[in-house]
């Protein structure tokens, strides 16, 4: 579950090795880069943590990290 934290929706993720890890990086860069709407992210080995908010709307959440939070959810089964 994604969580609503200082203004961001936070969710970390879990893979079972870096290649797994940054091949889903990589599925979200491509989609970011479509959507012109880009993530704070941290990675270290099997674990991707992910921070959404807007930052050209004065830095809280809209309507476009909640659709990228949704796309990334279908990223990280796919
Ligand atoms: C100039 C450029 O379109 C903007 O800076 C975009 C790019 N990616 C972005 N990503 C995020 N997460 N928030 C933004 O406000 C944002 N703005």
């Amino acid at each position: 579950m994604w969580k609503e934290e200082d203004n961001k929706l936070k969710k970390t993720f879990q893979f079972k090795n870096f290649v797994e890890a940054f091949g889903f990086m990589t599925k979200v860069a491509i989609e970011a880069e479509r959507m012109n709407h880009h993530p704070w992210w941290a990675n270290v080995y099997n674990r991707v943590e992910i921070e959404l908010n807007t930052h050209d709307a004065g830095n809280i959440i809209t309507d476009k990290d909640r659709k990228l939070a949704e796309i990334i959810d279908k990223l990280a089964t796919s």
